[in-house]
């Protein structure tokens, strides 16, 4: 990576659950960083979606109403939010219909362009805060491919469900079986979409954090910066 001194990029790709919001925070907060999850600001979307009762499968509806809510990304790494039209859907968009909904709703070029135009504002507003660390899928491929470091996170599609079963708190093995085909499904989507499709960017650093704890994992990517 660059020694230069000024702000800093950081872009984390990778699947479903492969530990992505979790790491860029705890690395955005070690480094004094913005960090922002574009996920959140999809689920946001198809929230609204939801809500205003647009068919999320029907492309050419979800694209004509894609302009209308206003979205709002707080970037604290300590303390990140979101808010669409003035309400805090923080937890609203973490709800099963949200996650069943919102890889359809992300495969929409409109939605995409909407808000690779907000992320590149976020992007640009915490050059004067030092920097920022961004999450997603189309991170370093897309939104921002001059990153000063690119980092592509996997898992074991069985450690991804064990761990976000968890975190849901169904440890239970049809917990973990139900967990781990919905991971794989938005995976799917996610990868075969013909817009901007999770892969792994040019120049990104590959970490497999199956057999790493998360201050691991965040430990290496501290170092990868090296400041
Ligand atoms: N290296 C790790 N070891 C163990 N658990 C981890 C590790 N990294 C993340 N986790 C845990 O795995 C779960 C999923 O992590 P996280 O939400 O960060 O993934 P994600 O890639 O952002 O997921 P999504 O794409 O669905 O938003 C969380 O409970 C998190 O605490
Ligand atoms: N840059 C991004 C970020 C997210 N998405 C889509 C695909 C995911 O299934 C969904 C939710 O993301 P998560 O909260 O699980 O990280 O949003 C995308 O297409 N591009």
């Amino acid at each position: 990576m660059s020694s230069t001194r000024g702000p800093l990029v950081i872009a984390v790709d990778g699947p479903s659950g492969s530990g992505k919001s979790s790491t860029s925070r705890a690395v955005a907060q070690r480094l004094g960083l913005r960090y922002l999850d574009t996920g959140a600001m999809y689920r946001a979307v198809t929230w609204w979606m939801l809500e205003a009762g647009v068919d999320v499968h029907d492309a050419d509806a979800v694209a004509a109403r894609c302009a209308e809510p206003e979205l709002v990304s707080g970037t604290d790494p300590g303390a990140p939010t979101i808010h669409v039209d003035g309400h805090d859907v923080g937890a609203a968009i973490r709800t099963g219909a949200v996650t069943g909904a919102v890889s359809p709703v992300s495969t929409v070029p409109a939605v995409r362009a909407r808000l690779l135009d907000l992320q590149r504002a976020e992007i640009a507003a915490a050059s004067a805060a030092g920097g920022i660390v961004v999450e997603g899928r189309d991170i370093g491929s897309v939104v921002a491919p001059d990153a000063d470091l690119k980092v592509y996170l996997t898992a074991d599609a069985g450690a991804r469900a064990v761990r976000r079963a968890a975190e849901e708190g169904g440890a239970g093995e049809e917990a973990v079986a139900a967990v781990r085909a919905s991971l794989l499904a938005r995976d799917e989507i996610d990868s075969g979409r013909a817009t901007a499709p999770l892969t792994m960017p040019d120049g990104a650093v590959h970490l497999d954090t199956t057999p790493y704890t998360l201050e691991e994992v965040v430990d290496r990517l501290v170092a990868l910066v090296g400041r």
